[in-house]
């Protein structure tokens, strides 16, 4: 037991205990609450594998702190916390969370389709808050998802997944990519547009993009304003592809008619963000992938990669 792995949030036992003998594990001791940057940077000096959350900022600061770090586990798909680039240089392998959250996740993020657009947690609010009195003709009529057109900006794993269940509701499947998927277009009918056309077009926009330096702000006003004034902005990519500000004046000025949310720039967001005062905007905790299948799969995919790495073997799932 030579080698120690640190893991920046609390796990269950049950994940972790496959690895107790053959690893010193040192574990953040809180489940919802972030390893502190000062612990954060005192561990990794002495780790050999770190199992980092999409909420730790890996910069170089901390690899810098690692004296024989080997392994970065982010256990997420998307990497943007990571500074990717200088753990390659230092040669430290960085892997991530890829497929086994694909279908979960384009569950939510269908699911914020079809909330958004039946005003279906308003409506949830407004029964419990009992006000409801009547039943009467356009109480809560949002608008209709099936046969209208979707636009899936990103359409990778998750973003074909969506565009899946899309085909299952007879959408029209529009998608932006900065290469074609031959197969998502003859599988799924999916049709490759340019991202103006795509925004123009949509009733449905869906940010899929990983966040990186090409996607930071790409919705921003002059995309709200391309929008139709009924279409619906769909994100559980990160809140950095966002202009935030911008979205809430859409919003605000009914240059759109509404936005469903899973990510947000800053998380957690705070309760009295303008964004969350909208009536036409559904807000969620970043759940994209929490279901206990799916969450535990990914923090065993994540040990998988370390245990691999520190054994001298290939990780399943690089992203370096
Ligand atoms: N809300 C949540 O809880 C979750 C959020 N996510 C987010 O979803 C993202 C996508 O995950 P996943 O589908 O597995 O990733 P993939 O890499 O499979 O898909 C991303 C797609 O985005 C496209 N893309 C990249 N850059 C651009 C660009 N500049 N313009 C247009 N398209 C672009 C890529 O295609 P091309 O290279 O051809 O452009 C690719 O097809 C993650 O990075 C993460 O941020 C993931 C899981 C859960
Ligand atoms: O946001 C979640 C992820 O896996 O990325």
């Amino acid at each position: 037991m030579d080698k120690r792995i640190v893991i920046s949030r609390k796990l269950p036992e049950t994940i972790i205990s496959p690895y107790v003998n053959t690893y010193m594990i040192t574990m953040w001791p809180d489940e919802d609450k972030v390893m502190e940057r000062s612990s954060l940077l005192k561990d990794v000096s002495k780790a050999d594998a770190l199992l980092s959350m999409l909420t730790d900022k890996i910069d170089k600061e901390v690899i810098d702190h690692a004296k024989q770090l080997r392994i970065i586990a982010n256990m997420a798909v998307g990497y943007d916390n990571i500074d990717v680039d200088y753990a390659r240089e230092k040669g430290i392998v960085v892997t991530n969370t890829p497929d086994i959250l694909t279908e979960t996740t384009a569950d939510l993020t269908f699911l914020l389709v079809l909330a958004t657009a039946r005003k279906f947690v308003q409506a949830n609010r407004y029964i419990i808050d009992g006000q409801w009195k009547n039943w009467s003709p356009f109480l809560w009529a949002g608008t209709d998802v099936h046969q209208k057109t979707i636009g899936i900006v990103g359409m990778g794993r998750i973003g074909e997944a969506v565009a899946r269940r899309a085909k299952g509701f007879n959408m029209d499947i529009l998608y932006h990519n900065r290469n074609r998927k031959d197969k998502a277009e003859s599988e799924l009918g999916a049709h490759y547009v340019s991202f103006d056309r795509l925004v123009e077009k949509a009733d449905f926009v869906v940010s899929m993009t990983p966040l990186n330096e090409h996607t930071k702000d790409m919705f921003n006003e002059a995309v709200f304003k391309k929008m139709k004034k009924s279409a619906i902005f769909i994100n559980t990519s990160r809140g950095g592809v966002v202009k935030e500000k911008d979205l809430y004046e859409a919003l605000q000025n009914g240059e759109i008619a509404g936005a469903g949310l899973d990510v947000f720039k800053n998380e957690p967001i705070n309760e009295k963000h303008p964004l969350l005062q909208l009536e036409n905007v559904t807000a969620l905790p970043h759940i994209g992938s929490a279901t206990m299948e799916t969450r535990t799969a990914m923090a065993q995919l994540s040990l998988e990669n370390i245990d691999l790495v520190l054994k001298g073997k290939k990780p399943k799932t690089p992203v370096n």
